[in-house]
Order: structure tokens, then sequence, then C-alpha cells
């Protein structure tokens, strides 16, 4: 039977491989730590390669959730990075339907300026209108959960605590309707409240637009929100299937 489904992104083979400079040469070893601290700044700089992403490949379709996961360091946010444009690839290709957006916890809003200011800025930084910012405006700040406790949104975004800065971001990133959007740990952050509005969300967002990945550590949160979930292990794709399928295999790789 032909496949009907409208594909969003798709990654052929991609390797993502990252250098770094002046990093010391030799194992973990003590003694190899002490004889690099004593030789200092001797021949003793080199430049490491990380290949952090080996070889993937997938197709995302339009509707799709598709969570990522993964153990620490297995690749997951590399190729995240990788399919927004932001990391280029070193072998491989990524074709994607329109512009992705990557909804980091650590995008860059400023911390010296108000959420106010962060909510423009962001949208701005988006693409929208300042006419298209000014009609959702309130509907972010809300959806922030912000000022819930007071004034905080006319606050330097340095006074938040680190939850209340991931929800900001998260408002702002999910107020304008994306191709492809992808969510970098952003619900872990929020409280149960948020997580059921993000949530929620997350779902007029498939419905709306196109394709919706998260990288997640909670797996209860990729079961209740995902349809799909690919999972990489040192840089290489493990699993790609129906997300029980996939986070049970990886829980049981986990608990082994
Ligand atoms: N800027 C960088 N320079 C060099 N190596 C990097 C860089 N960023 C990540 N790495 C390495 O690439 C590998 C993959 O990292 P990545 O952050 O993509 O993993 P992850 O699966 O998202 O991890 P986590 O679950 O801990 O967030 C790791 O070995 C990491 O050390």
């Amino acid at each position: 039977m032909a496949d009907t489904r409208v594909p969003t992104v798709i990654a052929d083979d991609v390797h993502v491989v990252y250098k770094v400079h002046g990093a010391g040469k030799g194992r973990g070893s003590a003694t190899a730590a002490l004889s690099r601290i004593f030789s200092r700044g001797k021949a003793e700089k080199g430049v490491r390669e990380v290949h952090a992403v080996r070889g993937v490949s997938f197709t995302a379709h339009k509707g799709e959730a598709i969570g990522l996961i993964g153990s620490n360091g297995s690749g997951k946010s590399t190729l995240l990075k990788a399919v927004a444009g932001l990391q280029p690839v070193a072998a491989g290709k990524v074709y994607s339907h329109g512009q992705p957006s990557l909804l980091g916890v650590n995008a860059a809003l400023m911390n010296d300026l108000t959420g106010e200011r962060n909510v423009i800025l962001g949208g701005l930084a988006m693409g929208m209108t300042k006419q298209q910012i000014r009609e959702r405006y309130q509907e972010i700040v809300d959806f922030s959960g912000i000022n819930e406790k007071g004034d905080f949104i006319s606050l330097p975004m340095r006074t938040y605590s680190s939850g209340m800065g991931a929800r900001l971001r998260f408002s702002i990133a999910a107020a304008k309707d994306h191709d492809v959007l992808m969510i970098d740990e952003a619900l872990a952050t929020g409280d149960a409240a948020f997580q059921r509005r993000s949530q929620k969300r997350i779902e007029e967002l498939r419905a709306t637009a196109g394709t919706v990945f998260l990288v997640s550590h909670s797996l209860s949160t990729v079961r209740e929100t995902c349809d799909r979930a690919i999972w990489l292990e040192r840089g290489e794709l493990r699993m790609d299937g129906p997300v029980g399928e996939v986070c049970d295999a990886y829980e049981a790789f986990t608990n082994a």
C-alpha cells in the first residue's frame, strides 16, 4: 500500500562530529592527568574529535509527536541541533519542510531584561510580527503562569527560578504554530499543572502544524505526549517505533 503520510523531516545517514580544540591527550588515569598538569603549555594541546551522532536515519511525518530517548550523552540534543540546522553535519543529509524551531530550556533569553521584553524579543526572533505578538502577549503570559504569584513579568529574568524561566521559554515558543517544533527537556522543569498545560498545547500544535520532537528523560512524559519514539545510544539509533514498545525496551535496557 502506498504511504500517504506527508514527510516533514528526513535524516539520511547523519553523522555529527564535534572538534574539541585544546583537549589534552592520553587516558583518564591519575598519572596521565598529573603529567598533563605538569607539562602544561608544552605540546600537549591537540584537537580531539567526538563522534556524537553516528549514521542516524529516520523519516518524520506530519502529525507525529516523536520522543527522543537515550542515556546521558547519547546524542539526542546534538541530533535535534543538526535537524534545526544549528549544528553542521559531518556526513549525511537532513531535509526538512519549513524551518524547524528548536525550543530548549537553554534558549537564549536575556537575563537582564524583563520577562515582558523577552516575550517580545522571543516572538520577533521566531518571525512573528509586532501585531501578532501584541495579540498573543496576554495568552503567553497567562500560559506561563509567571504572574500567578505577583507581577513577575515586569521583573528581570534573573530574578526567576529556573522552572519559571523554562516555563516562559516554552510559552513563547508554543505561541506560534510551527512546521516542526523541537522541545528539549522543557516539560521536565515545570510543575504538574504546567506540564498538563504543555501537554495540551503540544496536542494542539500537532493537530494544527506538523511534527513535534521531544527530548526528555522522563519516560512517563514521553509515553503521554508522543506516539512514536526514537532511542539513541552512543550516537547510534537503537530503535524506532511505537512509543510503548520503544520505551519498554529502553526501560528493560536501563534496568538490566
Ligand atoms: N559542544 C560540544 N563539544 C564537544 N562535544 C560535545 C559538545 N556537545 C556535546 N558533546 C558530546 O557529544 C555527545 C552527545 O551529547 P548530547 O548533548 O547530544 O547528548 P544527549 O543525549 O542530549 O545527552 P543528555 O541526555 O545528557 O542531555 C557527548 O559525548 C557529549 O560529550
